[in-house]
């Protein structure tokens, strides 16, 4: 018996309790995939396949229930009532093992009644459940989504858009069903996952799971955390589908405001293209080395990225090896440089970092170096060259966080009023200068 597998079994007697036989079946998997000999786990299955009429199955699964050394003479007779209901269910020549499990179960539970009588009122009590039809509900009412989850993908599971995306578009909205952060203990993920509903433990279990190959992760819960988790939006099952690439077309971000997790198009996408987003900040990923990335996405995520960008031939990855070092080199240096002395340079190490970035494919993240470049504009009064830069970073970033987020709304105050201080501590600090450059 593990933790997780008995928290896992007591949200599949919930399931079963509130008729949700579907999500009570999926859970004694589940527990069982954790302690497959567990002889209470195979009774509560074989109670959910017969109150899903599944009857070969619960005659199967009673019988596996029997067959583990553990059970007490009490839970026996359950396997053999629930062996012998199934049987009778299935009628012809199955009725007359199905006595013979009654009479087992009368003489294990001493209860007082014929295997006649037993027989005659046993009442499965066969239901459904409501898992399937509640999901069936939601999905006519929630509005088509612009993309859909198929086996397809990079590894595994993706998402694939079902009809032209736009730069900008927003593909996904979604509350996260919880948050910890990136360094939970095992004891607030247990109590997290505690929480959960039935049916919502039930999809974060069908989450993908890298299965201990993240370094100290511990037990099936932490397993799937570590293997899905967003940085700021903690488990999303829907995102959690989004395979990861290093020029990605789509990016993730959660707008604190709303509470929600949201992924916005980066690149015109076709219909049927797989959408993929970067799992790990935009610098590790623009700014590093195919080697880089891999070794860190080995050890963040635990696996070996096979996206485009990694997956092109040699001559074009040293290509766009060197597109990405220089890309590194600039933005390490574009910090040691004062806008007072260097303010030229600045703007034009921005231009040459905004052409790469362009010239790699990789769209995200020009908003932080022209945002840079607006602040070096406004720190020297050059409210034009301030302004144009604000816009370029504004546009992008309404494009990459949506218009209400708290990034892009900064960005808008910068873009009408270059020189409130409210803004930029440093407006109009240093030595006033033209900074005519421009992409
Ligand atoms: C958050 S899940 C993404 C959905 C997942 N493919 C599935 O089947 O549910 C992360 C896992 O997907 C796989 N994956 C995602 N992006 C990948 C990539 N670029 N290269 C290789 N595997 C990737 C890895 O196995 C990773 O642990």
């Amino acid at each position: 018996m593990t933790l997780d597998a008995e928290l896992i079994k007591r949200k599949g007697n919930q399931a079963f309790m509130s008729n949700d036989f579907n999500a009570a079946l999926q859970l004694c998997t589940h527990a069982l995939k954790l302690d497959p000999d567990n002889g209470i786990y195979l009774l509560n299955r074989a109670f959910s396949y017969l109150k899903l009429a599944r009857w070969a199955d619960a005659e199967q699964g009673a019988t596996d229930a029997l067959l583990s050394a553990n059970l007490s003479d009490a839970q026996k007779a359950k396997a053999f009532l629930r062996r012998g209901k199934a049987r009778k269910q299935q009628g012809g020549p199955s009725l007359h093992l199905a006595r013979e499990d009654f009479r087992s179960y009368l003489a294990l539970s001493k209860e007082q009644k014929t295997p006649e009588e037993l027989e005659a009122e046993t009442d499965v009590g066969v239901s459904g459940g409501t898992f399937l039809t509640d999901q069936m509900a939601s999905l006519s009412t929630t509005p088509a989504r612009p993309f859909v989850v198929q086996g397809k993908g990079l590894a595994g599971d993706g998402a694939f858009a079902t009809r032209p995306l736009q730069r900008g578009d927003l593909i996904l909205e979604e509350k996260p069903l919880f948050q910890l952060g990136d360094t939970p203990t095992n004891s607030q993920l247990q109590r997290a996952v505690e929480a959960l509903s039935p049916s919502e433990l039930c999809q974060v279990l069908s989450l993908h799971n890298v299965k201990g190959t993240v370094g100290g992760m511990k037990g099936i819960f932490s397993e799937i955390y570590f293997t899905n988790v967003f940085a700021a939006a903690g488990l999303c099952i829907l995102a959690s589908k989004f395979n990861h690439a290093c020029s990605p077309n789509a990016r993730a971000s959660f707008h604190d405001e709303s509470g929600r997790h949201r992924i916005y198009a980066l690149t015109d996408i076709a219909a049927g293209e797989e959408i993929v987003i970067p799992y790990i900040q935009g610098r590790n990923v623009y700014g590093s080395t195919r080697a880089q990335r891999r070794t860190r996405l080995r050890f963040s995520h635990g696996f070996e990225c096979m996206c485009k960008t990694c997956s092109l031939s040699e001559e074009d990855v040293k290509k766009s090896d060197a597109r990405r070092s220089t890309l590194k080199v600039l933005y390490e240096q574009l910090p040691l440089l004062h806008p007072s002395y260097h303010g030229e340079q600045i703007i034009s190490l921005i231009i040459q970092a905004i052409t790469l970035l362009r010239e790699e494919g990789y769209l995200a993240d020009a908003d932080d170096f022209a945002a840079d470049a607006a602040h070096v504009c406004s720190s020297v009064s050059d409210v034009e060259s301030a302004r144009y830069w604000a816009r370029l970073a504004y546009e992008s970033r309404q494009d990459e966080f949506g218009a209400d987020s708290a990034h892009t709304i900064r960005m808008k105050g910068i873009m009408e009023d270059p020189m409130n201080k409210k803004h930029h501590f440093q407006a109009g600090m240093f030595r006033t200068q033209v900074l005519s450059g421009r992409l």
